[in-house]
């Protein structure tokens, strides 16, 4: 922990274009944090969104529960049960992952952070829980749309299912070869999702060339009556640097 703090702050001139503001402001700045928010800002324990709250309905507790009861949860530093999938835990700084275990966001106080779990009104925008099966080469996404991602009205809106869509192949690829950025990404849309209803969103990989994965992704009613969304998408494994380039 303490030689990532190092090598990520010694190391941060080269993230100001990257975080748009500036990442190391001079000695004796004012606005260097007093110590103990700094302590904070560190050690504070962040909250994993992929849990249930109040504002999940009958349907999404009922497939958490059903998932989660086949799950091994992924936490730092505990075995495998050797159970088929694995819920993946979700807070709302992706860089967690890229800087092995250092929020690089709070240390830098960026404002940077993954967008679908930034609003704090349980159920207002993007509720979901992912799990994989990595002996499958599967993921599945129990994902309840709220009020805020209408497009047509009652329904959702195509970039809000296209955000969906990304995050959990996006995911999906990040667990196989982390990191990775979306190249290309297909949809096609068959028929509208109604606005506040449970759906399932499944990723298959469909196989690897080198740094490319290939996902293809479909979003049905929880039942599987229902088509709703079709997708394919690319992914490119790409270094932390590059990421950090912008
Ligand atoms: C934001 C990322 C966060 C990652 C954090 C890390 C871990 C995360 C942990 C947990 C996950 C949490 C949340 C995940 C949620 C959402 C995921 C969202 C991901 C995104 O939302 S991300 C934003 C949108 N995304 C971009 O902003 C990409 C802009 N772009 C580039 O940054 C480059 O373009 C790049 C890197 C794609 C490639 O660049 P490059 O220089 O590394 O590689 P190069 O160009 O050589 O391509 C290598 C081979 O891919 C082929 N290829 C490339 N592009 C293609 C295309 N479009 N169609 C067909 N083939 C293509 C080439 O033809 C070649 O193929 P070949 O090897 O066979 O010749």
């Amino acid at each position: 922990m303490a030689r990532n703090l190092a090598r990520i702050l010694g190391g941060c001139g080269s993230l100001v274009p990257f975080m748009k503001t500036p990442a190391c402001p001079p000695r004796n700045s004012s606005s260097i944090p007093p110590a103990r928010t700094l302590v904070q800002m560190l050690f504070s324990k962040s909250r994993d969104f992929s849990l249930p709250n109040s504002s999940w309905g009958e349907e999404m507790m009922r497939l958490y529960e059903f998932y989660n009861g086949q799950s091994d949860v992924e936490t730092e530093g505990e075995e495998n049960q050797g159970r088929e999938w694995k819920r993946l835990p979700s807070y709302n700084r992706s860089l967690k992952y890229a800087t092995g275990g250092v929020y690089l966001s709070k240390i830098i106080q960026s404002k940077a952070r993954l967008f679908t779990r930034n609003i704090r009104e349980p159920g207002a925008a993007f509720e979901y829980v992912l799990f994989i099966n990595k002996e499958k080469e599967r993921c599945v996404c129990v994902f309840q749309a709220g009020h805020l991602l209408e497009g047509p009205p009652g329904h959702v809106h195509g970039g809000a299912i296209a955000t969906m869509i990304d995050t959990v192949t996006g995911t999906h690829a990040s667990a196989i070869s982390a990191p990775v950025m979306t190249a290309n990404l297909n949809i096609d849309y068959r028929s509208p999702i109604p606005l506040g209803s449970t759906v399932l969103i499944e990723s298959t990989l469909e196989k690897t060339e080198g740094r490319k994965l290939y996902i293809s992704c479909k979003v049905t009613s929880t039942d599987g009556s229902k088509r709703h969304t079709d997708a394919t998408a690319l992914f490119v494994s790409i270094s932390v640097a590059h990421l950090l380039k912008g």
